[in-house]
């Protein structure tokens, strides 16, 4: 139980925490890998090497330092973080790891510094988010268990059908090599998926969105080929290469609390580039249900060569009361229907949108989100009908 002590404590180190910046969650990161390779299994090492991690560990720990005394206000990351945790299979004896590495590193950079006091307090205060976390994530694992269809741990999927759906995009869809059933989910929940790249010296787990409804027997996801840099995409591109139909892979239950809500309103659905596949997801739960309300899907993406799902969005229309417009970055071609060139420019449809009603949900890189964001906002969209999250390590904006 944390004290006042330890609250007043924790506070107060939040300077000496800030001024040693993300050095303090690099370091962190170094020691846990050094003294616990097999952990290296679980963490997403892309994100090692980007700094995405460090940077989004070191954001939270100085959230959680700043709120220590109003947890209350960190209940929207901390669901987040524990969907994400579920999807990576994390358990509660690898909360005493991290703990252990945490502590020693606020040791090893603080020095002198590093009292017995401020030890106590940051234990203490530490123990506190873990069994929070332990308990969220164990409620979610046993929820996921009991479902029809449901499973707890990775459970083995076999590659039904491998599809390019455009020249960056491919879909594979998975079923159970135990052929059961498998549970349902919500549009814009993600799998965990595990896979062992070629000769790489770890296991790999990424989240990818489920890209189609629901329908208790298989589930598809959509990739993207990364290209660039190859620390960037080594999951996703292993998959385009190497992954097959008939081959087989580890599958987490779906995840994630940003999803698709019913709310009796017109829905607008934003995307960009292969932040298109919880959209198609939505769209394809919504026909599915019969939904009857208006929906609008605006999406960005390169050129008509990266536009996925171009034909089945357009077909939509004869299930959706669906309204679509496409914007192509590199140029629209002529006489193109519904598509304009360049980026996306709200103030180009503005009039057809439900401003003043509509659910908005935004998907995509995190740029376009914010370009998003500052569009609808000045248009008088009100914050709260404006859904997104950030996919990779949690970040606000
Ligand atoms: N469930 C989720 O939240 C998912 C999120 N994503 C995210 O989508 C992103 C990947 O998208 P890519 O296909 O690589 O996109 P991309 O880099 O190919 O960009 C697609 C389009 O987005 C627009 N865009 C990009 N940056 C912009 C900016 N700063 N301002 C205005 N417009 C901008 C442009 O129109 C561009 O053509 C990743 O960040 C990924 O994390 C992807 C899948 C699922």
């Amino acid at each position: 139980m944390l004290s006042q002590t330890h609250i007043d404590t924790v506070k107060a180190t939040i300077p000496v925490l800030a001024s040693a910046g993300t050095a303090i969650t690099e370091h962190f990161y170094n020691r846990m890998f050094t003294h616990n390779p097999e952990l290296k299994d679980v963490f997403n090492m892309s994100h090692q090497a980007t700094g995405r991690q460090p940077a989004a560990l070191f954001e939270a720990i100085a959230a959680y330092a700043t709120h220590i005394d109003n947890l209350e206000v960190l209940t929207g990351a901390v669901m987040r973080i524990a969907h994400k945790h579920t999807s990576f299979n994390i358990q509660a004896n690898q909360y005493a790891i991290v703990g252990h590495h945490l502590i020693e590193t606020l040791r090893e950079l603080l020095g002198d510094a590093f009292t017995p006091d401020i030890e106590a307090a940051w234990s203490a205060a530490y123990q506190q988010l873990a069994d929070i976390f332990i308990q969220i994530e164990g409620n979610l694992y046993k929820a996921n268990a009991a479902k029809n269809g449901g499973w707890e741990g990775f459970r083995t999927f076999r590659v039904a059908k491998k599809q390019a759906e455009s020249e960056l995009v491919t879909s594979f869809t998975f079923v159970p090599v135990d052929g059961g059933n498998v549970v349902d989910f919500q549009p814009g929940q993600y799998l965990g998926i595990k896979v062992h790249p070629t000769n790489h010296e770890f296991d790999e787990i990424r989240q990818y969105s489920l890209s189609t409804a629901a329908n208790g027997q298989s589930y598809r996801i959509s990739v993207k080929r990364e290209l660039g840099e190859v620390k960037n995409g080594v999951v996703s591109n292993y998959l385009h290469d190497c992954i097959e139909e008939g081959d087989e892979v580890e599958l987490m239950p779906p995840a994630g609390d940003f999803h698709y809500q019913e709310r009796e309103r017109p829905v607008v659905l934003i995307s960009a580039g292969v932040g298109l596949t919880p959209m198609n997801a939505i769209l394809d739960t919504l026909s599915a249900q019969g939904h009857q309300n208006p929906i609008f899907y605006l999406h960005a993406c390169r050129n008509l060569q990266q536009h996925s799902f171009a034909k089945h969005v357009a077909g939509l229309t004869q299930t959706l009361n669906l309204t679509h417009y496409t914007w192509l970055e590199n140029g629209a071609p002529e006489n193109a229907e519904r598509v304009f060139a360049g980026q996306m420019q709200l103030a180009q449809v503005a009039e057809i949108l439900p401003l003043t009603e509509g659910d908005f949900y935004l998907c995509g890189p995190v740029g376009f989100m914010m370009f998003i964001k500052e569009q609808l906002l000045s248009l008088g969209v009100s914050d709260d009908r404006i859904h997104y999250e950030v996919f990779g390590p949690h970040q606000n904006f």
